[in-house]
């Protein structure tokens, strides 16, 4: 375990591959692992993302890594670890607060993985008609920006504010953007990523309905030029954030 802090530490760095010395197993000093991880208050690290797959590794899953109270994802697939596992992770990978890839058959990647669990949870109607889309932005009364896919309204649906992404026909992104990002986010939900309330895909008009977000353009309050820029330990904290999303 030490060991492991210690590689961490000497990464400086919040994603990326590391060289991890493995111990209690001569036939395996170093094995490569990916991870993500972020910083509480006091500086101490905490990890949300541990890689230790196809590392031929064996022996037992050491039990600190259940332990590790932000860890949401680890892979151990593609090792030869001696079973069972340690209770604790078996039980916070059934409980869905942790997700445990081990057995290669399993495939697939971490994101897959996240997919499809939210998959089994998530079936609701989310298809708006064009004519829904009129009347949740008061026949796109309110402009409010414009970016890749074409002009943003504001809105509203069941009294909660929307943003309502109009997909235009030159826009930069076309139609496949437009599917990628619904499916992702139909599926995807993370209290970092603006999620969706909905669509629209009329043959004639493609809409992207998300909720409502306050305070203006990020971008805004990230460069020198805003009135209120905010501190370099926010706009690093804003970045990881994102980043974890
Ligand atoms: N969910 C939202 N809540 C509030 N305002 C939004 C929301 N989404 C977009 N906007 C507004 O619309 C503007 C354009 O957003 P949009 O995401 O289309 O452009 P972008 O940031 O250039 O991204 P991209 O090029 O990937 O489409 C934003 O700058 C913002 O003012």
């Amino acid at each position: 375990m030490l060991k492991l802090a210690a590689a961490i530490w000497s990464t400086k760095s919040t994603y990326g591959l590391i060289k991890l010395n493995w111990q209690g197993d001569p036939c395996v000093p170093q094995a490569w692992v990916g991870l993500n991880c972020n910083y509480n208050a006091h500086g101490a690290v905490k990890i949300i993302s541990l890689d230790l797959s196809y590392n031929k590794l064996t022996g037992n899953v050491p039990d600190f890594l259940a332990r590790l109270d932000n860890l949401r994802i680890l892979n151990l697939t593609g090792n030869k670890f001696t079973r069972p596992l340690p209770a604790e992770l078996l039980r916070k990978s059934k409980k869905g607060s942790l997700w445990l890839s081990i057995e290669e058959s399993s495939g697939g990647s971490c994101l897959e993985a996240l997919i499809k669990r939210e998959e089994d949870f998530t079936p609701r109607k989310q298809q708006f008609t064009f004519s829904e889309v009129v009347a949740v932005t008061n026949n796109f009364q309110n402009e409010i920006g414009s970016g890749g896919f074409g002009k943003v309204y504001q809105g509203s649906v069941e009294n909660k504010q929307v943003a309502v992404k109009m997909l235009s026909k030159s826009s930069s992104q076309g139609y496949k953007e437009f599917q990628a990002e619904v499916k992702l986010l139909l599926k995807l939900h993370h209290k970092n990523i603006t999620s969706l309330v909905g669509y629209c895909d009329d043959s004639n008009h493609k809409a992207i309905i998300y909720e409502f977000m306050d305070n203006g353009n990020l971008k805004k309050h990230l460069f020198d030029g805003s009135p209120n820029v905010l501190s370099w330990e926010r706009r690093l904290q804003i970045g990881c954030d994102a980043a974890e999303g």
